[in-house]
């Protein structure tokens, strides 16, 4: 079976959060099942070099306003199609945002045209290669099955909603330049409060609907979460899914990662404390043997409730606790976060910035990873954490629910925990958290019996890959093609 993937980020060539690592990986989990996945994703200008040796296998002599071409090339084991428009995709900086911070003025150009592109690829293949199947991620590809529907194309089309606060919306005045007709602009269709939201498209135009945990599919059918989305996603019940990320089990490897002092698996924890040992200074933390290191790895935005964590960092500090926190985003938390490192210099360090070595090392080197995302569809940062036996420490909230067993009094009689959930997601909450944390990290058996198991959690693709390939199936069938 061939599927064709199209979304805006695939690791490692281009990332600015965890879609990234789930586009990169999923075609590899799914090599042996039968399914055949390319992702079809923009040229940036960082990827112009890796374009330059591909074969070109479409030409546009207008795409959007300007010349285009769409190149195959292989690499890193994953099948690629770049659509190279430099009129849209070659600039600096970050692939979303301005110099001066704001979203780049023609995002609902640029990602438009990605959606152009994918939906003539889905139609019309390229050479001998046609996909059955196309699965969109995201806002930034929303619009590939609406293109479809509009051609009267029947290629099934599945959508994943890796983050349902991010949902494309443009001003109505863009239907035309984007080719949609007016008769989808209705409440039922792609409207939203006035607006064109690209993720709405997808959904309203999709066979199947898909995310990235059980729980946050739930969620996001209620008004807390659904983000104004919950009233299509209700109606489309019958049609979602939640299937759970996995991990790139070769790229976080605690025993082959080249970013730790040493490899260790769970019979060899004391090399773990090298790591420790070197995160600690690279952070010029001075954290004592019997409290916990804490990490951070993250955007830093309110999803990921991290203002909760400056509110406790007094509560934590005073405990003996260290923070190692590594993240961008919100001027105001970064703020924040290097004032905290001058009223606490030895025990709590913070680098701002994009930095996917230094995250490798803190997987490694931390004692315990802090998530308090007010909600987080499924999240991967806990993930590597439970591989490198970095105890996650989490808000109980989509996947991080049902990724990590809270070290409860039940939990810990029937030796399975593998971290701590806290519930509700407040300041408060949060700080208990980091007392339970503190608590279990000075009783060494339970803290290594923990590690031990966390370690041994699957965190693979296994299951989730023979999901998605049922998925495929199910959607063969549904277009008669099986
Ligand atoms: N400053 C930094 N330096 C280096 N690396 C950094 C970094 N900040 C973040 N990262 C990395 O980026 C990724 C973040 O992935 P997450 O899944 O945790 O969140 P994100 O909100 O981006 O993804 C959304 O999509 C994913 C994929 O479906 C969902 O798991 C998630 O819940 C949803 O919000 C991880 O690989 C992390 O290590």
């Amino acid at each position: 079976m061939e599927v064709l993937f199209v979304g805006s980020e695939c690791a490692p060539f281009v990332k600015t959060g965890g879609l990234a690592d789930v586009i990169g990986v999923v075609p590899k989990a799914l090599t042996g099942r039968g399914v055949r996945i390319r992702v079809l994703l923009p040229a940036y200008q960082t990827l112009a070099d890796l374009a330059a040796n591909g074969r070109e296998v479409t030409r546009y002599d207008s795409l959007m306003g300007g010349s285009a071409r769409v190149v195959e090339v292989k690499a890193n084991g994953l099948d690629l199609l770049l659509l190279e428009a430099r009129h849209l995709f070659d600039r600096p900086g970050n692939i979303y945002l301005g110099p001066d911070g704001n979203d780049w003025g023609d995002n609902a150009i640029r990602f438009g045209a990605l959606c152009q592109v994918g939906a003539d690829l889905a139609e019309k293949g390229a050479g001998k290669w046609k996909p059955d199947i196309v699965h969109v991620h995201d806002w930034q590809a929303g619009l590939v099955p609406l293109y479809l529907r509009q051609r009267g194309c029947n290629v099934p089309c599945v959508v994943s909603i890796h983050n349902v606060a991010f949902q494309g919306l443009f001003d109505a005045g863009l239907l035309e330049k984007l080719g949609i007709s007016k008769s989808y602009f209705t409440s039922e269709g792609i409207e939203y409060y006035g607006r064109i939201s690209f993720l709405k498209a997808a959904l309203v135009c999709c066979e199947k609907i898909a995310t990235v945990s059980p729980t946050y599919a739930r969620e996001l059918m209620s008004p807390e979460f659904g983000m104004g989305l919950e009233g299509v996603l209700q109606a489309r019940r019958a049609d979602l899914s939640g299937i759970l990320n996995g991990i790139d089990l070769d790229v976080w490897n605690p025993e082959t990662d080249p970013m730790l002092p040493a490899g260790y698996n769970a019979r060899s924890l004391k090399k773990k404390g090298l790591a420790r040992a070197e995160l600690a200074e690279r952070f010029g933390l001075e954290p004592p043997r019997d409290a916990p290191l804490f990490c951070v790895i993250s955007r830093l935005t309110s999803q990921k409730g991290l203002d909760l964590l400056v509110q406790t960092l007094p509560a934590l500090t005073g405990r003996g606790a260290a923070l190692a926190l590594l993240g961008t985003g919100e001027k105001q938390l970064e703020d924040s976060f290097l004032a905290a490192t001058r009223r606490y210099p030895r025990q709590v360090g913070a680098v701002i910035g994009y930095d996917e070595a230094l995250s490798h090392l803190m997987q490694g080197g931390a004692d315990a990873i802090l998530i308090p995302s007010r909600f987080e569809p499924c999240g991967l940062t806990q993930l590597y954490g439970l591989r490198y036996g970095t105890i996650p420490v989490v808000s109980r909230t989509g996947g991080l629910a049902d990724t990590v067993i809270d070290a409860n009094e039940a939990a810990l009689i029937a030796n399975c925990a593998t971290g701590l959930q806290f519930s509700p997601v407040t300041a408060f909450a949060l700080e208990n958290a980091i007392h339970r944390t503190c608590d279990l990290f000075a009783q060494p058996q339970i803290w290594s019996a923990m590690i031990r198991r966390a370690m041994k959690h699957p965190v693979g693709w296994e299951n989730s890959a023979k999901s998605y390939a049922a998925l495929y199936a199910e959607l063969t069938m549904m277009s008669g093609k099986a």
